[in-house]
């Protein structure tokens, strides 16, 4: 509950209900907005608990105090997939496992937040690239209860994160089937929005490479160029982190409508490819900073280069919105333009001051 979206969910959880939160997670920096003061108006609401849900003994005893069980805790940044697939595999299903196995036998409803990488590769993907079929939505549009699951070989250890998510889906789904466990699995398309992730060398670790956004917005705060990997062109549709949280409170709020279900949730309005988001972020980022664009505002680097061997990607995601729209009436709002433009203030506000700093005295940390 203390990462990028469990932040946004905790927000709102205090802002717009009566509901009490117990946020379980081994940091506190992004939600420490909302624990301190004492003065705050959900003051008593929300209690921190700091522990890992791999090895702690108060993990049961808080799952059995709790009505409903929400669990994000994972190592979900693609560096890590082919670099660490060891401690992705057992972050992704392991150490889940407890989380599931405590809300089975203790009755406890559980939204569980998987990935549209279960998906994988699209079938179009496997099409001739000049096949009139690739442009026809049956061979790429992904659907929660038809679409196959297709990774790459083994030594493509890319598809670890995806893989141990698939299994964990299919563990919940057995719960379910077997033990009347009363689920929820979300499945997010690339959302995004302030508190993404981190910064390198100013609040993460310098050497460190986080998801897309956090990795464009680094490079335009120091006038960098963006690094395009393998051309850019994978296809990825962008949804506002708080058009998403309005869904997953849906989901919180209506049980009988939202138990025993898979739900994409994403904007299948704001496809582009990589290549379309870096030079979008370059327009929107000189319009907020007031700064201007560089000459050449992007760079090509290979996969091997930028995240080593055993990287591979997802080509396109479109997510369908049949299920989630019939059954929570959600759809999403906000456009690509706007949720980079209030995205990028946010970065510019929080950041540009530091990394000046940080450029001017590079030895002082
Ligand atoms: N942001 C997205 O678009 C996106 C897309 C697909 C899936 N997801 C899934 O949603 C969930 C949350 O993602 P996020 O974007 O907020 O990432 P995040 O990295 O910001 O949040 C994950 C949080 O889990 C915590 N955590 C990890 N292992 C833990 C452990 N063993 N014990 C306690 N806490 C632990 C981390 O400290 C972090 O605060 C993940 O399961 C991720 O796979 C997110
Ligand atoms: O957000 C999601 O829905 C899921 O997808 C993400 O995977 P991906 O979209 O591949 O990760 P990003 O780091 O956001 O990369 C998006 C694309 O940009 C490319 N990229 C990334 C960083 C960069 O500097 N340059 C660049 O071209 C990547 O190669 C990839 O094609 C992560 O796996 C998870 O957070 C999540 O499960």
């Amino acid at each position: 509950m203390g990462g990028f979206i469990g932040s946004h969910l905790c927000e709102k959880l205090m802002s717009e209900t009566p509901h009490k939160v117990l946020a379980l997670d081994v940091y506190n920096d992004k939600i420490k907005h909302l624990l301190e003061p004492d003065s705050l108006p959900w003051a008593g609401r929300i209690q921190f608990h700091r522990l890992n849900i791999k090895h702690d003994s108060r993990l049961e005893g808080l799952i059995k105090m709790a009505d409903l069980v929400i669990n994000l805790a994972a190592i979900c940044t693609p560096a890590d997939y082919n670099t660490r697939p060891l401690d992705t595999i057992y972050s992704n299903f392991i150490d889940a496992l407890p989380v599931v196995k405590y809300c089975s036998e203790n009755n406890k409803r559980l939204i569980h937040f998987s990935t549209c990488e279960v998906y994988g590769k699209t079938i179009g993907s496997f099409l001739p690239k000049d096949s009139p079929l690739r442009q026809d939505p049956a061979y790429y549009v992904l659907k929660e209860d038809t679409s196959p699951c297709i990774f790459g070989s083994i030594e493509k250890q890319r598809w670890s994160y995806a893989c141990a998510k698939q299994l964990i889906e299919r563990l919940i789904y057995a719960e379910g089937a077997e033990n009347g466990l009363e689920f929820t699995i979300v499945r997010p398309f690339n959302w995004i929005g302030p508190r993404m992730d981190f910064i390198p060398g100013i609040d993460g670790p310098s050497e460190g490479v986080p998801r897309v956004l956090a990795c464009f917005s680094n490079n335009l705060l120091r006038r960098e160029p963006l690094k395009l990997v393998d051309g850019g062109e994978s296809q990825r549709t962008f949804i506002y982190i708080k058009d998403a949280i309005e869904a997953v409170l849906l989901m919180i709020e209506n049980p009988d409508r939202a138990n025993g279900h898979i739900f994409n949730v994403g904007n299948p309005n704001n496809e582009v490819t990589v290549r379309q988001l870096a030079e979008m972020m370059t327009k929107v980022y000189a319009k907020v900073s007031g700064e201007t664009v560089l000459e050449s505002p992007t760079v090509d680097v290979s996969s091997k280069e930028f995240y080593g061997e055993g990287y591979d990607d997802s080509d396109k995601r479109i997510p369908d919105m049949t299920i989630i729209n019939k059954q929570l009436g959600w759809n999403p709002k906000t456009s690509l333009w706007d949720l980079l433009e209030s995205t990028l203030t946010y970065q510019h506000r929080t950041y540009a001051e530091a990394i000046k700093k940080s450029i001017a005295k590079p030895s002082a940390s």
